[in-house]
């Protein structure tokens, strides 16, 4: 694991910006797809604020989700509506968007389609983006989840899974372990002391099953980049 910390939370979000601008430019320059992927949760609202406004050719640039809870985007629920609250603004409103969500009664029933989307971004993605819970779930890798384990397995071939867990609010669909390894870049950003004290837990353990951000630690092909600040 590679920890960056950061002065505090507006330097941390700017620095991210950079980055990931950084990172998307050089996709865009080689011809490959330049892919996004993004977490909800409260944390990276202020970073997706900062790389709405970076100079790119955000046209080229498809943003997905890591994960989605299942409700549309009316809801302040939806990982979408904050995505396109925060990040689709400014220059980058220019970028495509590719929900998770697709209207289906459940994850279940949108799963196909879930999953060709993924399909259709064309390879590994550009740069993703984890959270954490104080539980040690990232993604929607929850403790507990009833597919947790087919989620996680690396030898895996979905690119989506379904998830109910009691601690995930609603029912969840979340990309998978070997998509979010493959990203050319892959970054867990958390905030605050108390993140920092449930990582040092999840690197003093071994089950994914008790802390899935084991399993995205111990699966990841380099050390797993670790943003923070306080
Ligand atoms: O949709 C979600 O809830 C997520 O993508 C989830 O995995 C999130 O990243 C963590 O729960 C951290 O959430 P906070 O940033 O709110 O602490």
């Amino acid at each position: 694991m590679n920890l960056r910390k950061f002065a505090d939370r507006e330097a941390l979000a700017q620095a991210l910006a950079v980055e990931t601008a950084d990172a998307l430019r050089a996709a865009i320059g080689t011809g490959a797809a330049a892919t996004l992927a993004v977490s909800g949760g409260s944390t990276p609202a202020k970073f997706f604020r900062a790389l709405s406004g970076a100079e790119l050719d955000w046209e080229s640039v498809a943003v997905t989700l890591v994960d989605e809870r299942w409700v549309p985007e009316t809801s302040d629920r939806s990982n979408a509506r904050l995505v396109k609250q925060n990040l689709l603004q400014n220059d980058a409103s220019a970028a495509s968007f590719t929900p998770l969500f697709t209207g289906a009664d459940s994850p279940e029933e949108g799963l196909d389609e879930a999953d060709q989307r993924i399909a259709d971004l064309h390879g590994p993605l550009t740069v993703a983006f984890l959270g954490m819970g104080s539980d040690g779930h990232t993604a929607s890798f929850f403790p507990g989840g009833d597919h947790l384990a087919e989620a996680i397995d690396i030898a895996g071939k979905a690119l989506v899974a379904p998830m109910h867990a009691a601690a995930a609010g609603e029912p969840r669909i979340t990309l998978t372990l070997p998509v979010l390894i493959a990203a050319e870049t892959l970054i867990l950003h958390i905030e605050g002391q108390d993140k920092l004290e449930v990582l040092e837990k999840a690197l003093a353990g071994e089950d994914p099953r008790e802390m899935p951000i084991r399993a995205v630690i111990a699966a990841s092909p380099r050390p797993l980049d670790v943003v923070w600040a306080p």
